[in-house]
């Protein structure tokens, strides 16, 4: 917890917003274009009120006047017209980054390199996606209020400055003003904005903990553990939002001292203008709506600083899961080596890995399994049996050493092929929410029901299905929770076996199974005629007696022997 705390900067954040910006780039152009032409049409409001203005002194109803009050109100309408289209395209918008992200995140999570994530709990990392819909909304709000302030800022500049060379200082102000909040406050908005929200996930992570362990809690909810340390995050919390609100209040106070002075001196200037005859009545009245509306305009830009800080601050919670590297792929596709349906022979040589920061857990270790055979890992706890297990599975690429598949180095080897390949059953696997059939085949579309009803009857599941009204359509909740240890246990071999490896890597996770099951099992997954290769990392002597091969794990000691 509380570990992504790092040095953020602005100009990374910066250009993923660039990156998204130009991903839209069509549509934005849409949205400036609708700005641009409903600027004009806002500003020609003034210069039409100046116009009324000077005509009401002729005291008649003229012609002109009716023309000049009728394009005035088609103005108005035609700016509502204009939001609405502007609003359609800040949806299409939405929609995109809201699809774009789903998929993104559901490609890229399969292939993420699980030693990268070594030091994340990564359900917690994915909370980050609930990060879109600030995306979405701030995105949106900065679509609509950005180019419309900046471009009537721009507008109003440009006109005032038609009517008397003295507002050219005031633009010239009022640019530099602007640009200097921005440049002074944004970087130290964008860290406190970071850090605020690395706390909150902080402590939505501690609620999913309680939450995940709530039975631990319930029985010691007297502890007040739970508190005390929601205490601690919530103040981490608090202290941080204070920091960015100061951030935040800065910018707001700059603000209301610069509106005071440049309405005083707009309208000190704008009346000695008018007095000494430079402007007439309708320009004065005209240039000082200009204004209001620059002022207005500028207030829009900094409120809304708090929407760009949420903006940048969501692009890279969003990126912490899709930056993640993900698994290598090989260049070389050299797949008649591993041949499917029948057993991958293994080689390996000089084997070593160590977790990062720790000390190595396979050290040197040789051995070589031939085609089919059936071999079990034994050894004390913690010597790294499931470690091995990962290796050969491909999961840990950072090894040294090699390790050889039908005489390919894994590395070579590309993942997909790898994967397509491989079964495994580690002992921290789960199920997740979604139908049995979907539990055990994971989406395979050329499993048939012959095969899947064999394979359930194999592991002892038949009667489990049989017993279900919906069959292979029951429902499983995520990590199987109403369903007992052994029956998960079941589904997950049959999910192993139902795709029909070359190569099988196993833990013994069937412990309690009864015992005539478990013996159906091992004498399966054993038995001569199966052309898979086997590794199953067990200790139970009457699995291990019915394996051919041995590899024994020891702390400084790996043997490997015969059965
Ligand atoms: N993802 C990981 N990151 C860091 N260290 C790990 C990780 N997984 C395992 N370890 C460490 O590696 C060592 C070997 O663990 P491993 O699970 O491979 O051993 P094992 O022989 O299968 O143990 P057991 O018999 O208790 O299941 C242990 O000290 C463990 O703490």
């Amino acid at each position: 917890m509380i570990s992504e705390k790092e040095n953020y900067s602005i100009r990374k954040a910066v250009k993923r917003f660039y990156q998204l910006v130009s991903l839209e780039r069509k549509e934005i152009g849409f949205v400036y274009f609708y700005a641009i032409i409903s600027g004009f049409i806002l500003l020609s409001l003034p210069l039409g009120i100046q116009a009324i203005t000077n005509l009401l002194f002729g005291a008649t109803v003229s012609t002109s006047l009716i023309v000049l009050i009728g394009v005035v109100v088609l103005g108005v309408l035609f700016t509502g017209i204009l939001q609405v289209a502007q609003m359609r395209v800040i949806e299409r918008i939405q929609q995109r980054i809201f699809t774009r992200l789903t998929f993104a995140y559901a490609y890229r999570i399969p292939k993420i390199s699980l030693i990268s994530i070594d030091d994340y709990y990564l359900p917690e990392l994915v909370n980050r996606f609930f990060d879109t819909a600030n995306l979405q909304k701030g995105f949106s709000k900065l679509l609509l209020d950005f180019p419309a302030a900046s471009i009537q800022i721009l507008f109003g500049l440009i006109l005032l400055c038609f009517y008397h060379p003295v507002f050219i200082v005031f633009a010239l102000i009022v640019c530099s003003l602007v640009y200097m909040i921005f440049y002074f406050t944004s970087a130290k908005g964008f860290k406190t904005s970071m850090v605020e929200s690395d706390y909150k996930y902080d402590v939505a992570h501690w609620l999913e903990e309680v939450s995940r362990a709530i039975k631990t809690f319930k029985f010691h909810q007297h502890n007040e553990l739970h508190l005390e340390k929601t205490d601690k995050l919530v103040s981490g919390y608090l202290s941080s939002r204070t920091s960015h609100f100061m951030v935040l209040i800065l910018q707001y106070r700059v603000l209301i001292i610069f509106k005071v002075l440049i309405t005083a001196a707009m309208l000190i200037i704008g009346s000695y203008l008018f007095i000494e005859q430079q402007i007439n009545l309708g320009q004065f009245i005209a240039s000082e709506i200009i204004i209001i509306t620059i002022l207005n305009s500028i207030e829009k830009l900094i409120v809304n600083l708090e929407v760009v800080y949420d903006v940048l601050t969501a692009l890279e919670k969003l990126n912490k899961v899709l930056d993640k590297p993900q698994d290598e792929s090989a260049d070389l596709v050299l797949n008649q080596n591993i041949p499917k349906k029948l057993g991958v022979s293994i080689k390996a040589n000089d084997l070593s890995f160590a977790y990062p920061n720790k000390r190595p857990i396979i050290k040197n270790v040789n051995f070589e399994i031939k085609e089919g055979e059936k071999v079990c890992i034994t050894g004390l706890e913690g010597t790294g049996k499931s470690t091995l297990l990962k290796l050969l599975a491909g999961i840990y690429p950072d090894f040294s050493g090699n390790i050889l598949f039908n005489g390919l180095a894994i590395k070579m080897v590309p993942k997909k092929i790898l994967y397509q390949n491989i079964a495994t059953l580690f002992a921290d696997d789960e199920l997740f929410s979604g139908t049995l059939l979907e539990n055990i085949t994971i989406g395979n579309k050329n499993v048939n029901f012959n095969d899947l009803d064999l394979v359930c009857k194999i592991v002892g599941l038949e009667e489990f299905i049989t017993g279900q009204q919906q069959g292979y359509q029951l429902h499983l909740d995520p990590q199987g929770k109403k369903q007992s240890y052994n029956t998960v246990q079941k589904i997950l071999l049959a999910r192993c076996l139902v795709n029909k490896p070359s190569l099988l890597l196993v833990e013994d996770t069937w412990g309690g199974i009864e015992p005539s099951i478990r013996k159906q099992i091992i004498s399966y997954l054993t038995n001569e005629n199966q052309q898979f290769t086997l590794l199953v990392v067990t200790n139970d002597e009457d699995f291990i007696s019915k394996c051919n091969k041995k590899l024994y794990l020891d702390n400084e000691i790996f043997k490997t022997s015969t059965i």
